[in-house]
Parts: structure tokens; C-alpha cells; sequence
């Protein structure tokens, strides 16, 4: 690894749009034209050296398409992205910034062991690949040919070949789906080792406690911009979204329900029952001192508590608000 003072990842002002069908839902239709898909829509985004970065979001997001810039494969529509001061491509050709992607990009007629091989003569210098096949838990799977390994094991493999040139920053697209529960945990074992060396680390992932137990910041990424962007705290703190549950007495639930939907700001009611047979009324809202009070002083509620929702909660939240606002923006243009 080197040493630099620029940031690792800078991107301003970052666009990219497709011409064609897309899976997403960000597209204006023309009347003759063909669908135009924005899939990146402005970000904004530095990422320091050393840092650990996960990219959240959901399906259509632009995730991948921003790795993808920030790896070179694509070119931004629009706006800049550089790795550590230069363009992308020179990056990655340098070996200072390399992948794991979700598919593609290995050979099924030659075994592991050939694989790394291969791709290491490539690199003037690089890791020795026993010790890459020993990081990414491939030792005893050297000779087994690539289309005899399993999603998660060709999972692994893609992780060793970008551990090969000892670059400075990892992009890792969903880098676990498809292994098993010991392999990702293992996995991210290793990753802990490379980021506390001083690696810088970004990754998209669809899974919540991924990114909350590995990733020290949290991307937030929805239609193509950056929503949040903070630590795990940081962002629960931005959500206003609080769950607020109480007992009632059996036989309320129906009039319960009714009188909390009609309360400003509730969003969602529920219940469930209690180990004593009781019902426990779950109301998520955004103003929990309207719906405390109506509880207690209007229903006859007791054991109230009141919590911030959980961390899908929150990340939907803030998707639905930043999704409800461009919307707006939308229709006013
Ligand atoms: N080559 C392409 N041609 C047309 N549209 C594309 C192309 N690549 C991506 N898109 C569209 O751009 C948008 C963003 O896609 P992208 O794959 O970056 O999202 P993502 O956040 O990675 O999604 P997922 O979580 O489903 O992997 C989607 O609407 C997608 O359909």
C-alpha cells in the first residue's frame, strides 16, 4: 500500500444516464423518444483514505453504477470521479484500487490455484498467492476447477484476485452474496484485518447488519444521490420515525385502533399478544408525545414505552422522504 494526501474516492457533481430500458423507475417518458433511466443523479461524495464505506440502498438505487465509475468501467454522463487524484482507469491499471464484483470475470476450465496465478502475472508486483489463497479461505480448494466451486467459493476466489495487487482501496459489489453464513463471517474477518492495516474499504450490500457491524460511515444512496450519509447513530438520530407501544385491555384493540389512526403523524398501528394473554398496541409515528398521551389519558393504556424504530425503519424512512421529495421536484419542473 501507498501513501497519498488526496482522497482515496472524490466524486462531484456525478451523472450518469442510460438510453434504453431500465429496471428502475426514474426515467422520463417522451413522447417519441427513446426512455431515458437516470441511474446517478448528482452525488456528491469524498472518501478519506482508511476510511470503511458501505453503500446502501435499494433495487435501482445506482449503487453499482457509481462503483462502476469509481472503478472506470463506465464513464460519468457528467460531473468527475478520481481515485487518490486521478482518473479511475489509472488507478485500477496502477493496481492501487481493485474489485470484487457480483458476477463474471473468471475462467471455468482452469482450477483456483491456475486462476490466481494467471491473473498475478499481470501485476510487476504482487501478494504471494498461496498467502492471497490462505486470506480469502481457499487453501484447500487450490485445485479444484472454478466451474466445480460453488456462487459463494467463485465468491471467494474474485476476493483473492483483488487482494493480489495489494491495492490501496477495495470495491466490493454485494461481496457476499452467495456464501453461507461461516463464509461471510469469515470473510469479514478478513476484511477487519485489511481495514485495520490501514486499507481503505467500499462496499454495497443489502444486508443491514453488514454494513452496521463493519462499515464505520453508512452511505445512503436513493434515485441516484447520496439521502444520509454518517455513522450508524448519526443516522437513527436523523429519522424522526419512533415506535411507541403500550398494554390494553382485552377486548380495546378494534376501538384502540381506530382512535390512534386518526392521531396526526401515526403511520402504521399493529399489536401482539403478551406471554399473560394481555395485547400490546405497536404504533409507529412521528409524534410520540400525541400518541403517549392519547394512550394513556384517552384509552386507559399502561406500560407505555417508547423507542426509536430500527434501523430498517429508519433507512426506509429516509429513502421515502429523500424518493417523496425528488418526486416533487419532478412534477414542479
Ligand atoms: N446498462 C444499463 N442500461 C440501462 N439502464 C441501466 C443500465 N445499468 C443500470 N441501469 C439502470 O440504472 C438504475 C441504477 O442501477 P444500479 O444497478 O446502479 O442500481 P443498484 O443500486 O446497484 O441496484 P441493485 O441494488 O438492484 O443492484 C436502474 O434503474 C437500472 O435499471
Amino acid at each position: 500500500m501507498t501513501t497519498t494526501t488526496a482522497p482515496a474516492v472524490e466524486l462531484r457533481d456525478l451523472r450518469k444516464t442510460f438510453r434504453g430500458t431500465g429496471k428502475g423507475t426514474r426515467g422520463r417518458q417522451g413522447s417519441r423518444e427513446a426512455r431515458t433511466v437516470t441511474a446517478v443523479d448528482g452525488l456528491d461524495l469524498t472518501i478519506e483514505p482508511g476510511e470503511v464505506v458501505a453503500f446502501l440502498g435499494p433495487n435501482g438505487a445506482g449503487k453499482t453504477t457509481t462503483l462502476d465509475m469509481i472503478l472506470g468501467l463506465t464513464s460519468p454522463t457528467s460531473g468527475t470521479a478520481r481515485t487518490y487524484g486521478e482518473e479511475p482507469r489509472r488507478a485500477v491499471a496502477a493496481g492501487r484500487v481493485s474489485a470484487v464484483l457480483q458476477s463474471g470475470g473468471l475462467l471455468p476450465d482452469l482450477t483456483v490455484r491456475e486462476t490466481v496465478r494467471l491473473v498475478a502475472a499481470l501485476f510487476p508486483r504482487h501478494e504471494d498467492v498461496d498467502d492471497v489463497l490462505a486470506r480469502a479461505g481457499l487453501t484447500g480448494l487450490g485445485g479444484r476447477r472454478v466451474s466445480k466451486c460453488s456462487g459463494g467459493e467463485q465468491q471467494r476466489l474474485r476476493f483473492a484476485l483483488a487482494l493480489l495487487p495489494s491495492p490501496d482501496l477495495l470495491v466490493l459489489d454485494e461481496p457476499t452474496s452467495g456464501m453461507d453464513v461461516t463464509a461471510r463471517r469469515d470473510f469479514w474477518a478478513t476484511m477487519h484485518a485489511d481495514a485495520d492495516a490501514g486499507r481503505t474499504v467500499v462496499f454495497a450490500t443489502h444486508y443491514l447488519e453488514e454494513a452496521e457491524d463493519f462499515a464505520r460511515r453508512i452511505v445512503l444512496v436513493a434515485g441516484g444521490r447520496v439521502v444520509a450519509d454518517g455513522t450508524t447513530a448519526e443516522l437513527r438520530a436523523q429519522a424522526t420515525g419512533r415506535l411507541v407501544s403500550a398494554q390494553i385491555g382485552a377486548g380495546e384493540l378494534a376501538r384502540v385502533t381506530d382512535v390512534l389512526q386518526r392521531v396526526a403523524g401515526v403511520d402504521d398501528v399493529d399489536h401482539t399478544g403478551t406471554p399473560a394473554g394481555g395485547i400490546r398496541v405497536l404504533v409507529r409515528c412521528t409524534d410520540s408525545d400525541t400518541v403517549a398521551r392519547t394512550l394513556m389519558t384517552d384509552l386507559g393504556a399502561c406500560e407505555l414505552e417508547i423507542s426509536r424504530g430500527s434501523l430498517d425503519q429508519t433507512f426506509l424512512e429516509i429513502t421515502e422522504q429523500a424518493e417523496q421529495a425528488a418526486a416533487t421536484t419532478e412534477t414542479a419542473r
